[in-house]
């Protein structure tokens, strides 16, 4: 069985449905145990013995976590290090999600995979740490560093985003953070092909893959886009897309340090499958529709 971890949250509920064809799926939520507690954890692994793990658990509050260092590590860090050291005496395959706040964020090119790491905040460390663990545990793993995640449902920018244009006539948005928009329903999707892939026993993803659409923008243009798109839709609103404002990240004070750079090359990932990855304005549109169908129904 395919265990997946998170299964409330925004990857871990879009694999749910799209691992379900290559066999039984089961997702882990909080009712399930508490996977910062390492004896919940171990036997929740004894108890369904997995052939393969997808953690998409993680601790993701940003800023949260420059306050909470302590919870941030044991589901970024431990929990990953436990699943690697399980997966490896089991002979199980993991697959883990990771971050561009790995990064310091520097210059304006893509990052590449073997680039050199640097996070500026908690959460990036912690994860980063996560990524550590698995590479060193020597288990059969793939981990795909993915960025800017939203959907239909959870927590996300998108949806803060629609939020707001309902409340405000006007947002300030940063302009300087660059990076590429991510659905998780398309992070779900390439992690199918890859798990099919290993599961075939075929030439397999192996290690640390980026995972994002193409294309990049800053927050400002992606909060431009999505309300534009919302209008395109017939959503009411309360202000256009040109009712938003660029500003400096100096002007939006936050707790946790984001980088600036968050632009990854998505090259090593399209070769190894492939396949050539949506654009990031192609992949919100088909998104804003699923949230039109979600809110209908
Ligand atoms: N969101 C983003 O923008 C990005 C995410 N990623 C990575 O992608 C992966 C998936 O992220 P995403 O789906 O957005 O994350 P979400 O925050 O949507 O989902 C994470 C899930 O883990 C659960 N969880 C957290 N702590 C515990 C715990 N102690 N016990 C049990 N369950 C717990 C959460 O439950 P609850 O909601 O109750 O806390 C939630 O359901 C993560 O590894 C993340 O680091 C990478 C780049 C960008
Ligand atoms: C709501 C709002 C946000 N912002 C800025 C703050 C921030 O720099 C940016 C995005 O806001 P968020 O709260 O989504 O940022 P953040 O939570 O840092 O998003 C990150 O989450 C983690 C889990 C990741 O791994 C990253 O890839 C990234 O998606 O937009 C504005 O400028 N104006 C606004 O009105
Ligand atoms: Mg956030």
């Amino acid at each position: 069985m395919i265990l997946v971890t998170g299964s409330d949250g925004q990857v871990g509920y879009a694999l749910l449905k799209t691992l379900a064809p290559l066999g039984p799926v089961k997702g882990l939520t909080r009712e399930d145990g508490d996977l910062s507690n390492a004896e919940d954890v171990a036997g929740l692994l004894e108890k369904f013995r997995p052939r393969c793990i997808v953690n998409a658990a993680a601790y993701t509050s940003v800023d949260q976590a420059e306050s909470n260092p302590d919870a941030a590590h044991a589901m970024n860090a431990k929990l990953p290090a436990q699943l690697a050291a399980w997966a490896r005496a089991n002979g199980a395959l993991l697959i883990h999600y990771s971050t561009d706040y790995v990064y310091d964020g520097s210059g304006d090119q893509p990052w590449a995979e073997n680039a050199l790491t640097g996070p500026l905040s908690v959460y990036g460390k912690t994860k980063l740490a996560g990524d550590q663990a698995v590479l060193d545990a020597g288990v059969d793993a793939i981990i795909f560093r993915t960025s800017w995640v939203y959907g239909a449902r959870g927590h996300n920018f998108m949806l803060t985003m629609l939020r707001l244009a309902r409340e405000r006539d006007q947002l300030s948005v940063v302009s300087d953070q660059w990076g590429t928009p991510t659905p998780a329903w398309l992070i779900a999707e390439v992690t199918a092909v890859a798990l099919r892939d290993k599961l075939r026993g075929a030439k397999a993803l192996d290690g640390v893959y980026h995972l994002t659409c193409r294309g990049e923008t800053t927050w400002c243009d992606f909060s431009k886009a999505i309300i534009g798109g919302a209008c395109d839709f017939g959503v009411p609103l309360s202000m256009s897309s040109d009712k938003v404002s660029p500003i400096p990240t100096a002007d939006y004070p936050a707790p946790a340090p984001r980088p600036l750079n968050s632009r990854l090359s998505v090259r090593r990932v399209e070769q190894a499958l492939g396949l050539e990855l949506p654009d990031w304005r192609d992949a919100l549109q088909l998104t804003l529709r699923d949230w039109v169908e979600f809110r209908n129904n």
